[in-house]
């Protein structure tokens, strides 16, 4: 029996997703080392991953984007068993991945493998290519060293290099071509699945399209299954079949390419659209809704559904006749209360008031109130919402936060903020309460 035919006789096949996904969470810890415990600091959770689910089918391709720090390198590394589970499963052929050992294990190594970002620092300097590439066969001792090396230049020539490239030092070769040893080194072993994260964002722009063409023609020869992680829209676009579109450690929506790109239905998905910049003059001048600020801190994620702080589609409560943009405005104000974080003692100082007054008269509690306003709330607020939300600045004076808080909760408090979407089950699954 050939090489080949003995890397090929180890993939039974069998019908349903090749991979699946459910439940998935990886958090991490700071403040987890002996010091933070003898200091009586807990440990404080960073929710990378938090329970995501979704399948990958035999052949395709699944995109998963979203913003730098979303969590797609850690699902990546996740599923992989490259980094342990705090929760939840994945199935590979229908077995699961997170109980295997032995050489169920060993299996599941040589079936699923990884392509990493940075072709600079995944190849050893000191080790000719060619051992770089041979080196998976040879831990898993697959046919004799003779055979393991005429395999490897084989790989070699087939993402487009030369088989005497073999014993030279990863410094001799540009950017795209230490991703295309990168690319033979994770086809050695033949796997079905390959883990993509970030193939081409450390290369030229001009390189990224024959790597990307180059990953294509070879998951038509070898017929195999990719997750693809970027956060570049034009790489997804190029190659997925489906996308999964990501935001703090979950997923918000999920969808065939052409769909996302054409009618995507997550208001972050239309913000990630919109912020990539167009070719076309008319559509450049055009009136750009892009994302706001930065992802919040997974040690500490938005309630209800993440993305809703900066959301610009909010939903305020029903009947509410509120502009969306006055309604997040209040929603930040109420946070701020929430949170303690506007300087009453400073407000009061520019109102005017008196340092040793103890009680304030009606001009200048209507001082203070509008001066919290001018300086806190940067909108004209419609007159129908005056009083509730100048009620609410009056207990401030007071430091009566919670008081102040609450009433402009049961005034202002968005579905949103209280319960965190689920995917739908249909056709174009998405988590947010504008589909119900
Ligand atoms: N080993 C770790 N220890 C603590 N926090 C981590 C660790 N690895 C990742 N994180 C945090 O988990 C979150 C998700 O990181 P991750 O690298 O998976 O995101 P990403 O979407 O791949 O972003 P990027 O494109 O920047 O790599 C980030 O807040 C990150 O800081």
């Amino acid at each position: 029996m050939s090489l080949k035919d003995t890397l090929r006789s180890a993939q039974p096949e069998s019908s349903g997703p090749l991979v699946e996904v459910r439940n998935l969470e990886k958090h991490f810890y700071d403040n987890d080392n002996i010091i933070d415990r003898l200091l009586g600091n807990g440990p404080v959770s960073i929710r990378a991953v938090d329970g995501i689910s979704f399948n990958i089918h035999r052949g395709e391709t699944l995109g998963l984007v979203g913003e730098s720090g979303c969590g797609k390198s850690t699902t990546g590394e996740t599923v992989l068993r490259l980094q342990e589970a705090t929760d939840g499963s994945v199935q590979f052929r229908g077995d699961r991945v997170f109980e295997m050992n032995g050489d169920d294990l060993s299996e599941f190594r040589r079936n699923a493998q990884v392509v990493f970002q940075d072709p600079y620092t995944s190849l050893d300097p000191r080790v000719p290519v060619g051992q770089t590439v041979r080196e998976a066969l040879d831990i898993h001792n697959i046919g004799t060293k003779t055979e393991r090396n005429e395999r490897v230049r084989d790989l070699l020539e087939r993402v487009g290099l030369s088989e005497d490239q073999f014993d030279r030092y990863p410094s001799e070769f540009s950017g795209g071509q230490r991703q295309r040893i990168g690319i033979a080194r994770a086809l050695a072993l033949n796997p079905d699945f390959l883990v993509l994260d970030e193939p081409t964002s450390a290369l030229d722009v001009s390189v990224q399209a024959q790597i990307l063409n180059l990953l294509a023609d070879l998951q038509e020869e070898f017929e195999l299954t990719y997750l693809l992680i970027s956060h570049d829209l034009s790489v997804i676009r190029h190659i997925c079949d489906r996308v999964a579109v990501m935001y703090l450690g979950e997923i918000a929506e999920i969808a065939d390419v052409d769909t996302l790109f054409e009618s995507p239905k997550h208001p972050y998905t239309k913000a990630l659209l919109e912020s990539v910049p167009r070719a076309e003059t008319a559509e450049r001048d055009r009136d750009i809704e892009t994302l706001q600020g930065d992802v919040p801190s997974p040690r500490n994620p938005p309630s209800g559904c993440r993305f809703r702080t900066r959301c610009p589609e909010v939903i305020s409560p029903n009947s509410m006749d509120i502009d969306q943009h006055v309604y997040r405005e209040l929603m930040h104000f109420r946070e701020l209360v929430e949170n303690e974080e506007i300087s009453v003692h400073k407000i009061a100082q520019d109102a005017g008031i008196s340092e040793s007054a103890t009680e304030l008269d009606s001009r200048e509690q209507k001082a203070f109130v509008e001066t919290v306003k001018d300086e806190v709330l940067d909108i004209e607020l419609p007159s129908s919402h005056e009083s509730t939300v100048n009620d609410a600045i009056a207990h401030l004076v007071d430091e009566e936060w919670e008081r102040a808080a609450t009433e402009l909760r049961s005034e202002y408090e968005s579905i949103c903020e209280t319960s965190n979407p689920q995917l739908t089950d249909d056709e174009q699954p998405v988590a947010c309460h504008l589909y119900k």
